[in-house]
């Protein structure tokens, strides 16, 4: 039995994680470019685990701008099987007050197409399913590990990501609430994409820090508030980690690990050597 590694990406606010041991610093070289930063790994409480700040160290990248190919693959290249993404989100809902955690199940893109979010093209063809674009499995663990450590946490919902990196505007923030949706954000969509076409479990613990620009008797957002809502939740999303950790099986029985399995429709005569190199990580079983 292969033994799981966790991989966390942790947004805003999120740079590094504390609490484990045997850590190391690892620098990945990927044929999608240079990740976010090095990968921290080490063990939580006996489990493998592979931190990656998304923004790297500093917050240096703007969503657009991040690597997240970059970063999937070598999350994939260090043996992860699950990655749990961190990230700080507007609430589109009244009864999701900042400060409290939603663990959301549906996206809806809103990214303008700058953002590089497939590992495919450029001779190899795959469409991946993904109605259910996080793993269902991992979010029960997170909602339930959330709950032990005593937040307030939604289960489901869904996270709109918008391209930024200005926030919304009023009439785009009221737009995006006639669409029912419960968060905002900037940058899981393309993560999961990628994720699920690497055959990796996906899940989020979204954090609310502000009500974006919609709510009349709330501050309009800004990154103050933001900020000083993760600093007082920061220590809430690493509990859930540890919470999650402890629980999370070390095999896989959801369908996110044989994700392209009936997903790739190029001719395998057709795919150039060059092209099985570089996505030998991924499609290399399926040759
Ligand atoms: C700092 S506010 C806007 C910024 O925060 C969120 O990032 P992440 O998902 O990495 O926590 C949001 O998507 C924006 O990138
Ligand atoms: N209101 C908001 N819009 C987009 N991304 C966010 N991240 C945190 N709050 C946000």
């Amino acid at each position: 039995m292969a033994e799981q590694i966790i991989g966390v990406i942790g947004g805003s606010g999120l740079y590094e994680m504390e609490g484990l041991s045997d850590i190391r610093q690892v620098r990945v070289e990927t044929p999608f470019g240079e990740p976010s930063d090095e990968f921290i790994t080490g063990t939580l409480d006996g489990v493998k685990m592979v931190f990656l700040p998304r923004h790297g160290r500093g917050h240096r990248f703007l969503p657009s701008e991040v690597n997240f190919r970059a970063n999937v693959y070598g999350m994939k290249k260090l043996g992860v099987s699950r990655i749990i993404s961190v990230s700080a989100v507007g609430s589109m809902k009244e009864e999701i007050v900042p400060g409290h955690i939603v663990i959301p199940d549906q996206f809806i893109d809103r990214t303008n197409a700058t953002r590089a979010n497939t590992f495919f093209g450029n001779g190899v063809v795959a469409h991946v399913q993904f109605a259910d674009p996080v793993c269902a499995e991992l979010s029960g663990w997170l909602y339930e590990a959330a709950v032990e450590a005593g937040a307030t946490v939604h289960r489901g919902g869904t996270y709109i990501c918008m391209e930024g990196p200005a926030f919304s505007t009023r009439a785009e923030s009221t737009m995006y609430r006639s669409f029912g949706v419960s968060v905002i954000g900037m940058t899981n969509i393309p993560e999961a994409k990628l994720a699920r076409e690497a055959e990796l479990c996906y899940g989020v613990i979204a954090l609310a820090t502000d009500y974006d620009c919609w709510h009349e008797s709330h501050e309009d957002v800004s990154i103050e508030a933001v900020l000083a809502i993760i600093k007082k939740n920061v220590t809430t999303a690493k509990m859930i980690i540890r919470n999650a950790v402890k629980q999370i099986a070390s095999e896989r029985s959801c369908p996110c690990a044989s994700a392209l399995q009936y997903a790739i429709i190029t001719d395998r005569r057709a795919i150039a050597d060059e092209a099985k190199e570089r996505l030998d990580l991924f499609i290399g079983k399926y040759l």
